[in-house]
């Protein structure tokens, strides 16, 4: 991964097949694709998510799409699968197992973790992490298990401690408030439900785009 990594965070689009309401998966990926989306992470999860040799042909359909428009494809949680298909990356969360090795287990890849306070912020550090998802910002219905909702406080508190790592904030996120958490101090943002249940995704990743490239 040459690319600067912070760039790459502007609008991370983040589908699973159960969060795509009114079109497939692929047809919102390649909207979001056209639409200027920066970043892609397949998370399947959830109630209806796909398993095994299904996860798999979907995860390698959309990998090849992503890469059709220079687009890295990371995955969520599930390391091996990352491995199998040769992935750009892998997504955890601080309770996604044992992160003691996680490094070296996806050496030359983009590894992303969750943070939700500064402790967990330097611990994703020390651990080696590429990125940090902070968050949740805004109320979100997406993630069940969710943490208390943050605004741009943690964002703000990082930035206030000198965490210089490239910050992607997450949680209930539209291109009406996402100015709030780029001024907070992210590099970008990202997004499930306000592309993934759009009538038009590619107009709603245009539309998060421009909000963030004008937070700047
Ligand atoms: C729980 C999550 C938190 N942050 C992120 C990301 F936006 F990619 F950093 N992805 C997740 N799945
Ligand atoms: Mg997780």
């Amino acid at each position: 991964m040459e690319c600067n990594i912070a760039e790459k965070l502007r609008v991370y689009f983040i589908a699973g097949s159960n969060n795509c309401l009114n079109h497939e998966i692929q047809e919102v990926l390649e909207e979001a694709l056209k639409g200027g989306a920066t970043l892609f992470q397949f998370r399947e999860k959830g109630p209806g998510a796909l398993q095994g040799e299904d996860k798999e042909v979907l995860a390698r359909r959309l990998l090849a799409l992503c890469h059709q428009y220079d687009v890295p494809f990371i995955v969520n949680d599930d390391v091996a699968l990352m491995l199998k298909i040769n992935a750009d990356g892998l997504h955890v969360g601080q309770e996604d197992g044992d992160l003691e090795h996680i490094r070296e287990k996806t050496k030359g890849k983009l590894l992303g973790i969750s943070a939700h306070t500064l402790e967990e912020a330097k611990k994703a550090v020390a651990l080696g992490a590429d990125y940090l998802g902070v968050g949740p910002i805004f109320p979100t219905e997406t993630k069940r298990d969710a943490r208390e909702v943050m605004g741009g406080n943690v964002l703000e508190q990082l930035r206030a401690n000198d965490l210089t790592i490239p910050l992607v904030a997450i949680g209930g996120i539209t291109a009406e408030n996402a100015h709030i958490a780029i001024r907070a101090g992210a590099d970008g943002v990202s997004v499930i439900t306000a592309i993934s249940h759009a009538d038009h995704p590619q107009q709603a990743t245009r539309n998060l785009v421009e909000a963030v490239s004008h937070s700047k």
